[in-house]
């Protein structure tokens, strides 16, 4: 036989299950609620043992008057009948259950309520079902009880208090009467349709029946409730189970989760046709990425580069043989490292591309174990092969200590010896990049909603945000619904590369969208909603979790600093707000300083974001004793007047490396001065006078540099160091001097020593402080 719940059990057996329970327990039975299980045969235990309670209480209800008249003794004989069964009885249990739900103020209460449930059981012992009996045994006992306190022994406030419970329960007796005229009701649902924490009001209006009756049904089963305590999972399906009809648990779909979104569209396998590869360029810094870049784009990008990082970010497509690859341009900068990781997320193919000059670097190390990490394939790119002392062989060599090993030599990687300044096997290189995209069969359906990711993102004077974004499944219109990271808004406008206007996107196609209500971030997911307003909860509610999440955060980092300023000792941190005019380099900036290592101090940036500094940033900095750093952006007036007046250091940029490099000598100035010692000149003692007032005075000569009034003075007595202190006075003759010079005679004292010896040398010395390197 199948096992047994403990509430379908205790519904037969016409007890709460709460009870039963509890008397499972002290039947040795380990059972945690009622939504437990119990094998065949301990059902049949618990039914014993129940009959027998309920023939006890049976037998209770049979001596009303007995009871009545001498209520102790009825009292004592049940606890003496309770002691030869050994343990407590079901009934037991329950009218202890009572004596905890009633007013528990009153000491003489306990006679009086044994009495009134005597009275009660018999009184209903003719014409009630035993669980009506039970139930209203409760109630009744409670009601006569508090009848006879209120009578003989409340003052007024427990009257009225009576009064209101009596109430409550005439009430409940109300409803019970109803019973009949309620199951005339509308029916119930066939399913019982619920989320956890719903009330009995809600699960009231759900089963078209009163909150009343739930809570009383839940009382039956032994779950106490008022009518708006939240109920959980176990209760409610109880309750639909007493009911007589199945649970089920509604899925709330959480319409801000779009990276499940994001997932669900990238699973969907229907309708896929062949779309473009997605390219990413990395390699070391001067090896030829942004030449290859501009070979393939016939532009020049370089020219225009402050400071000769690549600091615009962006992504275009290159028609060839009848077929299209999109090129992430990625920065080429160490500082990019987490975007290029990031990048390499949404591509398809790496070209690795190495100096045959140069050979392996620590940069080109990096790039291979990113895109590895991606799985993503590598095709090297062996560049510079017209230079006089390029060794394309040495690449190939030094690339097989990280399992990039060409076809010749037995493995399976592709490399292109290639010249990118003069344009030598550059189609080469394309034709390779196809080969590798048609095995990787990349497929996706441009018949469903737009999802992919962003490439670059920033804020346009005229245009307002403004993002890259590359499709990477199904179609992106405009006018599309659409919520990108934690922003959201609908496609205003949409340009390709070359700045023209499309209407639409397939994948792999990297376009500028308008739009959105705020800057995303690159990195962030997209996706295209149906609806205006969906899109528009979905991304509020993003927005609103990751502005508690900041708060979280930064409260975090304050915490944090604080622990570890603890624990490295007087470790000093230097607070900074970036702000950039585009993510790319907010985010070179932010990696690049906390890169700085200057010894005992170290970078702790509050607070980034893309975007003109605003009067927020200034009040944070005020509030964080930090300096703003601004990358090609500038305050707004009413942010540097706030500034003129709160004394914020706002430092503008427009070159990276002159950003990094201001930091780096104010982290060095930051640091704890370090002193050395240095001997400024030396005092024969040649005489000793005895003040009373001011001790021993020694007469001497400055033989070698000179004495200072604030030197600091060493005793040395026979090469010996005997005292080390203050110098208390200097005088020449009577009059007190700044300094003596060496071949001048001088008076002086020593704070706080007097044991000063004649030929003793007296030798002044400085503490200077010595500059960080
Ligand atoms: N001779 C020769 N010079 C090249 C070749 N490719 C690039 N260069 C030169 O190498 C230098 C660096 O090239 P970039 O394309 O700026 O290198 P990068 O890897 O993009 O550098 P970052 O953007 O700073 O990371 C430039 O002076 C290029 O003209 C090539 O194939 N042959």
């Amino acid at each position: 036989m199948a096992k047994e719940r403990i509430y379908e059990l205790a519904k037969e057996l016409k007890m709460p299950s709460k009870d039963l329970v509890k008397v499972a327990n002290q039947q040795g039975m380990q059972i945690k609620s009622h939504m437990s299980s119990v094998t065949p045969e301990q059902a049949q235990k618990l039914r014993q043992v129940a009959k027998g309670n309920n023939g006890q209480s049976k037998k209770a209800g049979k001596e009303p008057v007995k009871g009545q008249q001498h209520g102790q003794k009825n009292e004592g004989h049940r606890k003496n009948q309770q002691k030869r069964d050994g343990k407590k009885t079901a009934k037991v249990q329950r009218d202890e259950h009572k004596h905890e739900q009633r007013h528990n103020n009153d000491n003489a209460k306990k006679t009086v309520q044994n009495d009134n449930h005597q009275k009660q059981g018999h009184k209903q012992h003719g014409n009630q079902q035993r669980n009506n009996q039970n139930h209203n045994g409760r109630f009744g006992g409670s009601l006569n009880n508090n009848d006879h306190n209120g009578r003989n022994r409340f003052n007024k406030k427990n009257k009225k208090r009576n009064k209101k419970h009596n109430k409550g329960n005439n009430r409940l007796r109300e409803v019970k009467q109803k019973q009949p005229t309620q199951r005339k009701d509308r029916p119930l649902p066939e399913v019982l349709e619920y989320t956890e924490g719903m009330n009995a009001q809600d699960l009231g209006k759900i089963l078209h029946r009163s909150p009343a009756e739930i809570i009383k049904k839940l009382f039956m089963l032994g779950v106490m409730i008022n009518q708006n305590q939240s109920l959980d999972k176990d209760t409610i399906e109880l309750l639909a189970t007493d009911y007589g009809i199945d649970a089920k648990e509604k899925v709330e779909v959480d319409v801000s989760d779009i990276d499940k979104m994001f997932e669900d569209e990238e699973k969907n396998t229907d309708h896929l046709v062949s779309r473009p590869p997605v390219v990413t360029v990395m390699g070391h810094v001067d090896h030829g990425k942004t030449t290859l870049l501009d070979k393939l784009r016939h532009s020049h990008i370089t020219e225009h580069e402050a400071g000769g990082i690549t600091q615009e970010i962006g992504a275009y497509q290159v028609h060839y043989k009848d077929n299209l690859i999109t090129f992430l341009d990625t920065p080429g900068h160490a500082a990019f490292t987490e975007m290029r990781a990031r990048g390499a997320n949404i591509t398809d193919i790496t070209v690795l591309v190495v100096a045959a000059d140069d050979g392996v670097m620590p940069q080109t190390v990096e790039a291979i174990h990113h895109a590895q990490a991606a799985k993503t394939p590598i095709i090297v790119a062996v560049n510079k092969i017209d230079k006089p002392g390029a060794n394309p062989e040495r690449v190939v060599e030094e690339l097989a200590k990280y399992n990039l090993i060409p076809e010749d030599w037995g493995g399976d990687t592709i490399f292109v010896n290639i010249s990118a300044k003069f344009g030598k096997n550059i189609d080469e290189l394309l034709d390779m990049i196809q080969l590798q995209a048609e095995m990787m069969e990349l497929k996706a359906n441009p018949d469903q909603n737009g999802a992919g990711s962003v490439v670059e993102a920033r804020l346009d004077q005229g245009k307002g945000s403004v993002a890259t974004v590359l499709v990477q499944q199904g179609t992106l219109h405009v006018g599309d619904p659409i919520v990108v990271g934690n922003t959201y808004g609908r496609v205003r406008t949409m340009t390709n590369e070359n700045g023209r206007r499309i209407k639409e996107a397939t994948p792999s196609t990297p376009v500028e969208i308008t739009g959105l209500n705020a800057v995303p971030e690159a990195g962030d997911r997209f996706v295209v909603f149906d609806d205006e307003k969906t899109a528009r909860a979905a991304g509020e509610k993003r927005a609103e979790h990751a502005q508690e999440e900041e708060w979280k955060r930064t409260s975090h980092v304050t915490l944090d600093n604080l622990f570890a300023t603890m624990k490295e000792g007087q470790m000093k941190t230097l607070p900074l707000i970036i702000k950039a005019d585009v993510q790319g380099s907010v985010e070179a900036l932010s990696q690049s300083l906390q890169k700085i290592k200057v010894d005992g101090v170290r970078v702790d940036i509050i607070h980034q974001a893309v975007g003109a500094i605003n009067e927020s940033d200034v009040t944070l900095a005020e509030a964080s004793n930090a300096v703003i750093i601004g990358f090609n952006v500038r305050p707004t007036p009413s942010a540097q007047s706030l500034a003129d007046s709160t004394n914020i250091d706002i430092r503008l940029h427009r070159v990276i490396y002159n950003a990094i490099d201001e930091v780096e000598k104010a982290m060095k100035g930051m640091l704890e001065p370090v002193y050395k010692e240095e001997t400024i000149g030396q005092v024969e003692v040649r005489q000793l006078y005895k003040a009373s007032k001011v001790g021993t005075i020694a007469g001497g000569m400055v033989t070698t540099g000179k004495i200072t009034r604030d030197s600091k003075v060493r005793l040395v007595r026979d090469g010996v160091v005997v005292y080390e202190g203050e110098l208390g006075s200097l005088k020449r003759f009577k009059d007190d001097v700044k300094e003596v010079k060496a071949g001048f005679e001088c008076g002086l004292t020593i704070e706080n020593y007097n044991d000063i010896k004649e030929k003793d040398v007296i030798e002044a010395y400085q503490m200077k402080e010595v500059p960080v390197k």
